[in-house]
C-alpha cells in the first residue's frame, strides 16, 4: 500500500523529534526524498563546485531521476520509520520527548595532580576537531602554560584519538570558499603556534587511532604514549593536501626523509609498534594495562620540580623556535591555497556525501 500524504506529514514530524543525529548520508537522503515526493525531478540550476552544501544536496535531489512523487514519499516514510525506533516514534507527547540530548563539549579540561589534561570529546565523530574546539585548545593551552600544573596531557574519549580536522569546518563555513580558507589558515597558524610557545612539558596519551593534523601535532609533543590498538595516519594526498604543524620539518628529523615521505606524501598508516621504531612514539603499552600504566607514570613525572622540567624544555626548545615558526607561516600559505583547489575540494564532498573514507 502506498503512503497517502497524511502518513508523510507525519514522517516529517517524526523527523524533527528524532533524538540522534541520523547523520549526513541520511539526512541528504531524506532531503531528496522530500524535494522529488514534493516538486518531483530535480529541476534547479547546478550549484557552483565551491557551494559544497548546496552541491551535496543537488547531486542527491538529481540522482533520483524521474523517480514517481507516490514512491518517493513512501521511500521517504519507509526511511523514516527505519529511523525511528517505535518507542521514540510513539513517545510523541510523553515528559522528555523534546529534551535536547545535550551536544558533548568538544574539549574537555581537567587538573588534577599536578597535570592538566586536555580531553578530545566528540566520540561519536571519532574526536574530529571543529572549528570552535581549534580556539578552545588554543585558550585551554594559554591557561595551562600559568596554572599550578607541571605537565600538560591531550588525550581522546572513547576509541579514536582523533580523526583530525574536522571535514564539515569548511563546508559549514560561512561566506564563500575562499574566505574560509583565509580564515582557517589563519586559525591554524594561531593554533600551531600555541603548541610551539607552550613552555611546560607536552604530553600525548594516544589511545586509539589518530588521523591529520592529530599526528602531525605531535611532533611538537615532548612525549607520546601510545595504546598498542592506536595507529598513525596522514593521508594529505589523498585529501589534496600538505602537510601542517610544522611535520613537514619535524618528521623529517625525527625519522629520516625517507621514513616521512611514506607517512607525509605516500599516506602510510603506520601501527604504534612501527612509529615507535621511527621515534614519533616514546613508548607502547597494551591497551589492557595502558590507562593504568600511563597514568601512574604521568603522576610519578607530575611530581618533578616544575621549574627545572620548564627551563630544560626551553633550552631544547629555543634553537628551533625561529624556523618552527617560519616553517608554520609556510605550511598554512600553502595550505590557504590548497584548500581552493579541485583535488581537496572533490575530496571533502566525497567524505560529505559518504562516498568516500580513508
Ligand atoms: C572557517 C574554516 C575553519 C577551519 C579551521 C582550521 C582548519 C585547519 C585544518 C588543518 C589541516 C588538517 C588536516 C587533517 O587533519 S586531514 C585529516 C582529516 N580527517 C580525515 O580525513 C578522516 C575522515 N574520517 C574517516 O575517514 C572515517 O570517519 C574514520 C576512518 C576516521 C572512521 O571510520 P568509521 O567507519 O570507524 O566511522 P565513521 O566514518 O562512521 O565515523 C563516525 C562519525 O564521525 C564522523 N567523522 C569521523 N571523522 C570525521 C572528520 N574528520 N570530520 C568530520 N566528521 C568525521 C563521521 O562522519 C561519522 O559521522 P555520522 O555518524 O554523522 O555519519
Amino acid at each position: 500500500m502506498e503512503a497517502s500524504q497524511k502518513d508523510f506529514e507525519n514522517a516529517m514530524n517524526q523527523v524533527k523529534l528524532l533524538k540522534k543525529d541520523p547523520g549526513n548520508e541520511v539526512k541528504l537522503k531524506l532531503y531528496a526524498l522530500y524535494k522529488q515526493a514534493t516538486e518531483g525531478p530535480c529541476n534547479m540550476p547546478k550549484p557552483g563546485v565551491f557551494d559544497f552544501i548546496n552541491k551535496a544536496k543537488w547531486d542527491a535531489w538529481n540522482a533520483l531521476g524521474s523517480l514517481p512523487k507516490e514512491t518517493a514519499r513512501q521511500n521517504y516514510v519507509d526511511l523514516v520509520s527505519s529511523l525511528s525506533p517505535s518507542s521514540e516514534a510513539s513517545s510523541q507527547g510523553e515528559p522528555g520527548v523534546h529534551e535536547k540530548v545535550p551536544e558533548s563539549e568538544g574539549i574537555v579540561v581537567t587538573s588534577e595532580d599536578g597535570i592538566t589534561k586536555i580531553t578530545f570529546n566528540r566520540p561519536t565523530k571519532k574526536n574530529a576537531i571543529t572549528f570552535q574546539m581549534y580556539n578552545q585548545i588554543i585558550e585551554a593551552l594559554k591557561t595551562a602554560s600559568t596554572d599550578n600544573s607541571a605537565i600538560t596531557v591531550f588525550t581522546g574519549n572513547g576509541d579514536y584519538y582523533s580523526s583530525g580536522n574536522d571535514l564539515t569546518n569548511f563546508t559549514s563555513a560561512a561566506g564563500g570558499m575562499e574566505e574560509a580558507a583565509k580564515t582557517g589558515a589563519v586559525v591554524l597558524r594561531n593554533f600551531v603556534n600555541s603548541f610551539i610557545d607552550f613552555p611546560k612539558p607536552l604530553i600525548a596519551v594516544v589511545n586509539g587511532p589518530a588521523v591529520g593534523i592529530s599526528v602531525t601535532l605531535l611532533g611538537m609533543f615532548d612525549a607520546v604514549y601510545a595504546s598498542d590498538k592506536a595507529t598513525f595516519h596522514t593521508p594529505f594526498s589523498s585529501l589534496g593536501q600538505t602537510p601542517e604543524a610544522c611535520s613537514s620539518y619535524t618528521f623529517p628529523k625525527i625519522m629520516g626523509p625517507a621514513k616521512a615521505t611514506e607517512m607525509l606524501i605516500f599516506g602510510k598508516k603506520l601501527t604504534a609498534k612501527e612509529a615507535w621504531a621511527q621515534g614519533l612514539v616514546t613508548e607502547v603499552f597494551p591497551e589492557s594495562t595502558f590507562q593504568q600504566e600511563v597514568w601512574t607514570k604521568l603522576k610519578r613525572y607530575a611530581k618533578l620540580p616544575p621549574n627545572a622540567m620548564r627551563i630544560s624544555k626551553e633550552l631544547i626548545r629555543k634553537s628551533e623556535k625561529e624556523k618552527l615558526y617560519a616553517v608554520n607561516a609556510e605550511e598554512c600559505t600553502t595550505l590557504q591555497s590548497k584548500w581552493l583547489t579541485e583535488e581537496c575540494i572533490n575530496a571533502i564532498m566525497s567524505f560529505v556525501s559518504r562516498k568516500a573514507k580513508l
